[in-house]
């Protein structure tokens, strides 16, 4: 049974219970300890407490000193004490040098074992040689301890202080047992039913049946309750830490998008290399998307995140919710694209409403970024929003790539932000993670202007790796969305694998992602503390 408190019952336990009730058909009373020696304490005192639950038998605990060898004395027992060696030694060789005795028996026996056996007269001296003085010897310290051993008692006190005095036995406490009938004494374990069916209540055979007793000693047995993910633990600590930076979680796990939330309200060119088959991968069923339009589940989701942030953190006013227009929010990108608008030039190309209207597994969670910041500019105030969730790539898949991944990702609308506030925001939001030292190289996002790789020391891999992307959203995203021109963007994602597989030294993605994980693998791994390495 697991979980049972004692041992679990062997072959040769099994029947333990049995043969007590046996004896005890025999005798009135007697010692467990003296009827099973090769059982142990624990063994016995269980196979005592099945049948004591069951009053069928009663049984009292007594302790008291027995008398234990010594390492020594149990050398002593197996070879024979040092006296009789010398004795034995010299008598097999007739005669021999004093001085040959520790070559012969061993240093330590020539020490104790020679003036001992003097003394018993067993040995004499003879000019320099040693010479045998007793034919027939008894050895009188071995049987002793033999029988000491045996009984666990030595009767002569003087004797046995000698004994203790001379390390070859020590005196312990012993748990033993006496047992004797209980009130429900039988001949035979009786057969014990442990489930009421219904069989047994429509025959009425309950009645009379021997329900097994519960055992409120017994532990329960090990749940498995089931494990957060290695990927979910660093998510819950990145979670933590946008928390505590006042951000809102962004609602997201739409990983269908259309082409225009995830690429063209981004300002990114139809013919972006992106966008191309070989890095993402289309939908072509249903085979277009709608036009953008009121999205009352994600509004929903939405009104929830901040709600709860709100009420954390005491903000006055819930936002305002006026009506979007997303017709003129459609034309706005469609000439931000086409012929330039906002004071950019655009791109200067036939924007194709097609493309914009496929569907695709979305890229990156800057898809649901954009939809909240759209959505901020009905009201526009600071706002800070996160995200940690799937994206999905057309890559050649190897030990670091996966066709999905996580991405974690946070934005920070304010007015008045500049490069060198983004640049501090991420030293301390990476330096949370124990990672500090950043270091920044420019870099190209159609949506981003400036913007920035990150770079931090990896002390463990001894180099620097990249550790996200960033930069401040372009007005030709933030404009046409209808946020005023003095509001500013921050955006930064990076992926929740690598963290993990650094925290975690895995150094092959699938064994964290995708259908070969291996289950015990993710209830072994403990919680971490990104900040504490
Ligand atoms: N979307 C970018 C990350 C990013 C988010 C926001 C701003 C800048 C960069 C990526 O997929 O790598």
């Amino acid at each position: 049974m697991p979980g049972q408190r004692g041992p679990v019952p062997t072959p040769e336990t099994r029947d333990v219970p049995q043969q007590i009730l046996d004896i005890l058909g025999e005798k009135d009373t007697f010692k467990p300890s003296e009827e099973f020696p090769t059982l142990s304490q624990v063994e016995i005192k269980a196979a005592l407490d099945r049948l004591g639950s069951r009053s069928m038998v009663e049984y009292e605990q007594i302790t008291a000193d027995a008398v234990v060898l010594e390492k020594e004395g149990q050398s002593i027992v197996d070879e024979g004490s040092p006296e009789y060696k010398v004795w034995d030694a010299i008598r097999s060789k007739g005669r021999m040098g004093v001085k040959d005795v520790a070559g012969a028996v061993g240093g330590d026996t020539a020490k104790f074992g020679q003036g001992t056996a003097m003394k018993n007269r067993w040995i004499k001296k003879d000019g320099n040689d040693l010479v045998i003085a007793e034919k027939d010897v008894e050895d009188k310290t071995r049987h002793l301890l033999q029988s000491a051993q045996q009984t666990g008692n030595v009767a002569d006190s003087k004797v046995l202080a000698d004994l203790k005095k001379r390390k070859l036995v020590k005196v312990e406490k012993r748990i033993s047992y006496t047992v004797k009938k209980g009130p429900k004494y039988a001949k035979e374990m009786p057969v014990e039913v442990t489930d009421l069916t219904a069989d047994m209540l429509s025959s009425g055979s309950w009645q009379t049946a021997n329900f097994k007793p519960y055992n409120f000693n017994a532990l329960g047995a090990n749940q498995t309750p089931g494990a957060l993910h290695p990927l979910n633990k660093v998510r819950e600590e990145f979670r933590k830490i946008f928390f505590n930076q006042g951000f809102v979680e962004m609602p997201t796990s739409r990983y269908v998008d259309s082409g225009f939330w995830n690429f063209d309200a981004l300002f990114v060119p139809q013919q972006h290399p992106a966008r191309d088959m070989q890095d993402t991968f289309f939908i072509s069923d249903p085979p277009k998307a709608d036009r953008p339009r009121d999205d009352p589940a994600a509004e929903a989701a939405m009104n929830a995140m901040e709600e709860g942030s709100r009420k954390l953190y005491a903000e006055p006013t819930p936002r305002k919710t006026t009506r979007r227009d997303y017709e003129k929010y459609w034309d706005n990108v469609r000439e931000v694209h086409e012929k330039g608008a906002f004071g950019s030039t655009g791109y200067r190309y036939t924007w194709s409403e097609d493309e914009s209207l496929r569907l695709v597994l979305r890229t990156h969670t800057t898809a649901v970024s954009t939809w909240c910041l759209h959505r901020l500019a009905e009201d526009p105030r600071p706002a800070r929003y996160f995200s940690i969730d799937r994206v999905f790539r057309n890559e050649t898949v190897d030990a670091t790539h996966l066709a999905e991944f996580h991405q974690v990702e946070g934005v920070i609308a304010d007015f008045g932000l500049t490069l060198g506030g983004l640049m501090k925001f991420l030293e301390d939001f990476f330096g949370k993670l124990g990672l500090t030292g950043l270091r920044f190289k420019p870099a190209y996002n159609p949506y981003t202007e400036p913007s920035m790789e990150i770079f931090g020391f990896h002390a463990g891999l001894d180099k620097w790796v990249e550790i996200g992307n960033s930069g401040m959203f372009r007005p030709e995203m933030l404009e046409p969305m209808g946020l005023p021109k003095d509001m500013r963007v921050y955006g930064f994602g990076l992926s929740l694998e690598r963290p993990t597989m650094i925290r975690y030294k895995v150094s092959n993605i699938r064994d964290l992602l995708g259908h070969k994980v291996d289950l015990k693998f993710v209830e072994e791994q403990p919680a971490v503390r990104l900040d504490k390495n």
